[in-house]
């Protein structure tokens, strides 16, 4: 639906020169800002939403909920206004803010998913919610990417949905003001966020949801837990694995959503490449605000980076990781943390020693083929990477100059600035793909390189 633009622009990704020594301060999660955005369109009463992020996904999330009827207010506080009412543990009017403004939904409404997964799974179920007929539409890649288990789950709890027999966009959902929810089972091995979507709306559901998974591996875990933790911080009732209930099945019991104020972590995934930076150049970097506990996977960095040669401190004010300029390799399964895995494929072919990559299968089915695409562009740098059933298999070789593609995928973008760190004359093509969830990754990159000593 929206056109996807053409950059024919190639990026010169800068070579460091030096051990890089930076602070970083990396805006807000992706996935815990359209949670949000989410959860308080449904609430009973506004809601706050600090610090969000400001990026394609977020935005294509706040327009489409717009469009069904909810007031999105931004505002950007100074330190001399107010902080809002009933901030609680809100540094003093610092940055920005959204007010969210729950109504009525209602169709007949247009949805434009871009390529975010969280937009694309986790509205079709709010959208059973509004009064009208809403259509879904997005990028080519987003009729490629699955939702068959958001679409048949919806039916059988009670949804009217078009779409063409494939079980993916585009489609229209004709919302009749309610579902009746109930129990479903759903094969959600080819991605969590099947049952994150049906657990965020299910509070307004009739009868709530009991989600119950079916299929082979569950990657992201702890995006599920994510919205779990989130559900329960509005006041809903979740039944889940991991506080002692079946394995694979949730519960979320039918109740109202209550408006909350939430300060938006940083986005640790998109902390990653900075983190790399030190660990490649043996330099050091800090990132503040990192938090002290979260079920963003991006903080399995603090393991997995040390594995692979640095050290890390945390501390009240964030998270400082030193390199030594030595990088080893590691072998991993990144199932629970599938969207660290091209930073983690980047570093990797940097190392002294070869590095498996396990269990992100369904990495061929995100933003683009992952797999593929990192095989063949370390490949074309010289690289030594191949594609295993369930990760890549990769020997560091002496890379060379060369363009790095990235296939509209924002990590490719960030992944192949890594790897230009340490190999002269790595241009990266379409480096705007960034702004998905890091619009100002160029700028954000070349003045950490401004600081290096
Ligand atoms: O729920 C979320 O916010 C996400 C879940 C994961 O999706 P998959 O389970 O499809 O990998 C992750 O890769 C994506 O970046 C964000
Ligand atoms: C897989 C990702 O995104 P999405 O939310 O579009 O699935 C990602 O950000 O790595």
């Amino acid at each position: 639906m929206t056109e996807v633009s053409v950059h024919p622009a190639l990026w010169p990704a800068p070579l460091a020169t030096g051990a890089v020594e930076a602070t970083v301060t990396v805006p807000g999660s992706k996935s815990v800002t359209n949670r949000a955005l989410v959860l308080a369109s449904l609430a009973a009463e506004p809601g706050w939403l600090r610090r969000p992020l400001r990026s394609r996904d977020s935005l294509l999330m706040a327009q489409a909920l717009r469009a069904l009827g909810v007031g999105i207010e931004e505002t950007v506080s100074s330190s001399s206004s107010s902080p809002a009412p009933g901030a609680q543990g809100v540094p003093d009017g610092e940055g920005e803010a959204w007010r969210v403004i729950p109504a009525g939904l209602h169709g007949p409404a247009t949805v434009d998913v871009g390529n975010a997964g969280t937009v694309m799974r986790f509205l079709p179920p709010v959208a059973t919610l509004a009064e009208g007929p809403v259509r879904f539409d997005g990028d080519p890649r987003s009729y490629e990417r699955p939702l068959n288990g958001v679409i048949d789950a919806l039916r059988v709890l009670g949804a009217r949905i078009d779409d063409d027999g494939r079980g993916a966009l585009p489609m229209t959902v004709h919302g009749s003001g309610a579902l009746d929810g109930g129990s479903v089972e759903i094969d959600a091995s080819s991605s969590s966020q099947f049952v994150s979507a049906l657990l965020l709306s299910a509070p307004r559901f009739n009868q709530g949801v009991e989600v119950r998974h079916i299929g082979g591996r569950l990657p992201s875990m702890p995006h599920i837990r994510m919205t779990v933790d989130m559900l329960r911080a509005v006041g809903a009732q979740v039944d889940e694995p991991e506080t002692g209930g079946e394995p694979d099945v949730w519960r979320v019991s039918p109740s109202a959503i209550l408006g909350r104020d939430i300060v938006i972590e940083p986005d640790l995934s998109n902390a990653q490449p900075f983190l790399a930076a030190a660990l490649i150049t043996g330099g050091r970097v800090t990132i503040p605000d990192w938090p002290q506990r979260t079920t963003q996977p991006g903080d399995a960095l603090r393991r997995i980076f040390t594995e692979m040669g640095g050290a890390c401190e945390l501390t009240e004010t964030g998270l400082t990781f030193t390199g030594t300029g030595r990088i080893h390799g590691i072998d991993v399964d990144l199932g629970e943390v599938g969207e660290l895995t091209p930073g983690i494929a980047a570093v990797a072919a940097l190392a002294d020693s070869p590095s498996t990559l396990r269990g992100v299968a369904h990495l061929r089915l995100h933003e683009t083929d992952r797999l593929a695409a990192l095989t063949k562009e370390i490949n074309g740098l010289g690289g030594d990477v191949t594609e295993t059933e369930d990760g890549l298999h990769i020997r560091p070789r002496p890379l060379h100059s060369g363009v790095f593609h990235t296939y509209d995928d924002h990590r490719m973008a960030t992944a192949g600035a890594v790897i230009g760190l340490a190999v002269a004359g790595v241009e990266i093509e379409n480096v705007a793909t960034t702004a998905k969830t890091l619009p100002d990754f160029p700028r954000m990159w070349t003045t950490m390189l401004g600081a290096e000593s």
